[in-house]
């Protein structure tokens, strides 16, 4: 499969009028494949596997924040990063999750093509499918290197998507008390 990718990369690096075969470029293709398919690791993970059990009971049911996750994604419309922030907030219901299970999540839906709604949507889904939660609120803050070096060239520019299950969609009080703490850092 790397070498199948290799082979695509020699011919787009032919089509912009580049040599594959100089020195610097030699290898490339090959490289270039293969940073495509860490960046696309996403798609050969199972949520039961990166979760690993490591779901624990616990008499919790006040809120637990998750902070400031990094994240790197692919933009499906020009297969160019996007790159930002995600915050994870849920309610539990008997059940919490270990704590570095959210960053794998993250990573996870990131490591696909996506846009950022779905990513959102995903990350706040899938931690409500292992947790169980009342609640699981989940935002991404985000620049996309396709607005920024391309098309509308906008350098400072940042998008923020938010998804709110149960109790952070339903309760404005438990979505606010999510909201300041996330804003105040
Ligand atoms: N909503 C959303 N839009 C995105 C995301 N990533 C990229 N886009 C947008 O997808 C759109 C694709 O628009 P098109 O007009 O088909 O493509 P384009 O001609 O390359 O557009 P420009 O970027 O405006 O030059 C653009 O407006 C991008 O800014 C994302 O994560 N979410
Ligand atoms: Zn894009």
């Amino acid at each position: 499969m790397t070498e199948e990718i290799a082979n695509h990369y020699r011919q787009i690096l032919l089509a912009l009028g580049e040599d594959p075969e100089r020195e610097g470029l030699r290898d490339t293709p090959k490289r270039a494949a293969k940073a495509m398919q860490f960046l696309n690791r996403g798609y050969v993970q199972s949520l039961e596997e990166i979760v690993n059990g490591a779901v624990f009971e616990s008499e919790t049911d006040e809120m637990v924040l998750v902070k400031d996750i990094e994240l790197y994604s692919m933009c499906e419309h020009h297969l160019l990063p996007f790159i930002g922030k995600c915050h994870i907030a849920y309610l539990p219901s008997g059940r919490v999750l270990g704590l570095s299970k959210f960053a794998r999540i993250v990573d996870m839906f990131a490591r696909r093509m996506q846009i950022q709604e779905n990513l959102t949507r995903q990350i706040a889904e899938a931690v409500q499918q292992v947790t169980d939660a009342r609640g699981v609120a989940v935002v991404v803050e985000a620049k996309h290197l396709c607005m920024m070096m391309r098309g509308v060239e906008k350098q400072n520019s940042s998008m923020t998507s938010s998804v709110m299950l149960g109790a952070f969609r339903d309760n404005p009080s438990t979505r606010q008390e999510f909201l300041t703490l996330v804003n105040g850092r």
